[in-house]
């Protein structure tokens, strides 16, 4: 399917978003596609040629006036994972008024449809389970990859995958096929933030078995009930997955996310240099990461040659941030990488990592610490922080109050302002929590953190008057949708480093804490489509310098780079359905063209 172009003062936009949607489908087959679908909303003409008359109550309702009566029976859930059944249920009936309703209150209903509680849906997949959502490949059937993504559409059809093999999600680790789930929220969020196609994604679980022992006691568990398949095979298996992906979809973004520690960065590593794909944990999560530490080093009046930074947990997502930061030193200061690095150290489950650390991964190893440093030294993170003195405290490690109150007092007794962002999910495994982190240090404490927070309240006004703290949430979804709206609309062959720098200086460019050192260090998601258009015109820009745009009609100017990015984000409005005869329709029209949630409708 390519959705039927648009005429603009740009010419034909490859992306299409507005006027009238041709539709060969009528009847019930019309209403049980998302897609179409606008339930009480279709007007009096549609109703009569697309044989809907009978089939709905006669009030003809607006999309606002839907909204509002979904968001009612939203509310009237009881808890949160009922809350995101409903919305689910809601995008497999009608695609625009669940983003619509989405776009409404995203503040309010971000967290359910994303972290924390993505994670608990994703933890009892098996149990909410109605309808399948997405692509499932598992091991044992490696020959049918092909066939079996094949079944999604042709070679235009395809904008953005999102790929996980569901090993290490969010923090709650191996959850296997129900990873399928983060895989399918990630595409909502590109949606939602940033306005990518929703009909031009694919969400993917690769299944390779499972190591979690209570997935695989449980009866109802969908998955592959093995053990994970490792080595050779699995890579064969990722490949076979990527060489089939860009054999059928060549303009597809290819977004891996949630793979285990020891895969994470070697997928990346071999990919990187050859199609254009992107790990959200390690590279999403450096980027936000490196613009919450720009703000906050705006704040503190520093510069990134007065960082000392100490990371918590060196796996995907701390290593990740770790390279991202270096680099960023490496090139602001002029000097190499390896003399960047000196000023960043890594914690993980040994304590300190030094060169003598016989579990050093090779992501790692820049990062060791010379081990003559640290004769004589323990190695656990409240020494490191007396002995280091570090400006900047990340917490990527999964453990719950790893940041204690000693450990915060201790940081806040060598810096002003010290920034603290413990940044694992879901909720409950943040190393530390906002509150506690600002009481212990009078407010002073720079935070942001993985998941969303409420404001803390507190006597930190400038003459000790009670004020409100608002705490940015430092997670990839900040920048990840923005950097796969460039890499899309410019058709990138690859994604590089500089693209990565400019989708940071995006970011940070928007961070409240630049205007005032009260506010939050990171723009928050009532703004997050205007983050990512800004986010996606600077990828856009450096894709082109760096030569590997492949789009042609990419405007020179900035302002009109801007409205060219933003006439192809696509916007929940309801647009005019144009009867056509199914003989000669164009897919989009017949409703073969992918629409998750829809697969019901598909033969
Ligand atoms: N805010 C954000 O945007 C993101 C947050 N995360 C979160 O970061 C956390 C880690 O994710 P990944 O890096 O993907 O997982 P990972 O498993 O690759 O990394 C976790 C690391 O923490 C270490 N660790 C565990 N216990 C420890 C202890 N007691 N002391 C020191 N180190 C310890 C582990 O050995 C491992 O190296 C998760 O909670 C995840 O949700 C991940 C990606 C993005
Ligand atoms: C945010 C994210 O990607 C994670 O927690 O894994
Ligand atoms: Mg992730």
């Amino acid at each position: 399917m390519m959705a039927s172009r648009d005429e603009s003062r740009f010419g034909s936009l490859p992306l299409s978003t507005s006027g009238p949607l041709e539709c060969a489908l009528k009847g019930t087959v019309l209403l049980n596609h998302p897609y179409f679908n606008k339930g009480s909303a279709f007007t009096y003409e549609e109703r009569r040629d697309f044989e809907l008359a009978g089939l709905l109550p006669p009030s003809i309702q607006t999309l606002d006036q839907q909204v509002q009566r979904a968001y009612e029976q939203y509310s009237a859930h009881p808890d949160d994972l009922s809350k995101n059944t409903f919305l689910t249920s809601m995008k497999e009936q009608n695609q625009v008024l669940y983003f619509r309703l989405l776009q409404d209150h995203l503040p309010e209903m971000y967290s359910v449809v994303y972290t924390p509680t993505e994670g608990d849906a994703i933890q009892n997949y098996s149990k909410i389970f109605r309808r399948p959502d997405g692509v499932f490949l598992n091991i044992n059937d490696a020959d049918r990859v092909h066939h079996d993504l094949s079944l999604w559409g042709t070679e235009d059809d395809i904008d953005y995958i999102v790929v996980t093999d569901g090993e290490e999600i969010l923090g709650i680790g191996d959850q296997g096929c129900g990873g399928i789930l983060i895989s399918v929220a990630k595409l909502s969020l590109t949606t939602i933030c940033a306005g990518v196609h929703p009909n031009r994604v694919l969400p993917v679980v690769l299944d390779c078995g499972t190591n979690n022992q209570d997935l695989l006691d449980d009866p109802l568990y969908l998955g592959l009930r093995q053990k994970r398949v490792t080595g050779q095979r699995y890579d064969d298996f990722v490949d076979t997955f990527v060489q089939a992906a860009r054999k059928l979809y060549p303009k597809a973004y290819i977004h891996f996310e949630d793979f285990g520690f020891g895969n994470a960065r070697r997928i990346l590593d071999k990919y990187r240099p050859e199609i254009p794909c992107f790990n959200d944990d390690v590279q999403g999560t450096g980027c936000v990461t490196l613009a919450a530490i720009f703000s906050g080093l705006h704040v503190t009046k520093q510069k990134l040659e007065d960082l000392r930074m100490v990371i918590f947990g060196a796996g995907t997502a701390g290593v990740g941030i770790a390279d991202q930061v270096r680099d960023a030193i490496a090139a602001q200061r002029g000097i190499n990488k390896e003399e960047a690095a000196k000023q960043i150290w890594l914690i993980d489950k040994p304590g300190l990592l030094t060169t003598e650390v016989e579990t050093l991964s090779t992501a790692q190893k820049p990062f060791a610490r010379p081990e003559d440093e640290w004769k004589g030294k323990e190695r656990d993170l409240l020494t490191v922080v007396k002995e280091v003195r570090p400006n900047v405290l990340i917490g990527t490690s999964t453990v719950p109050k790893a940041f204690a109150e000693n450990i915060v007092r201790e940081m806040a007794s060598h810096v002003e302002r010290p920034i603290i962002l413990p940044l694992s999910n879901p909720t409950r495994l943040h190393e530390a929590v906002p509150e506690d982190l600002l009481k212990w240090t009078d407010g002073k404490a720079l935070v942001a953190t993985g998941s969303p927070f409420k404001p803390v309240k507190g006597p930190w006004g400038r003459d000790g008057e009670e004020i409100k703290i608002e705490v940015a949430e430092c997670n990839n979804s900040v920048v990840f949708p923005g950097i796969g709206l460039g890499a899309v609309l410019c058709r990138a062959r690859l994604v590089t480093d500089k693209m990565l720098v400019a989708a940071v200086e995006g970011v940070a460019e928007l961070s409240p804490a630049l205007k005032d050192d009260t506010a939050p260090l990171l723009p928050g998601v009532e703004v997050v489509r205007s983050v990512s258009a800004r986010v996606a015109r600077k990828v856009i820009r450096t894709a082109v310098e760096e030569g590997v745009a492949t789009e042609q009609n990419i405007p020179e100017n900035d302002n009109d780079l801007d409205e060219w990015v933003k006439e192809q984000m696509w916007k929940p409005v309801y647009r005019r359905l144009k009867l056509v005869e199914k003989e000669g329709a164009t897919r989009e029209a017949k409703g073969e063209m992918l629409v998750v949630g829809s697969l019901s409708t598909r033969e």
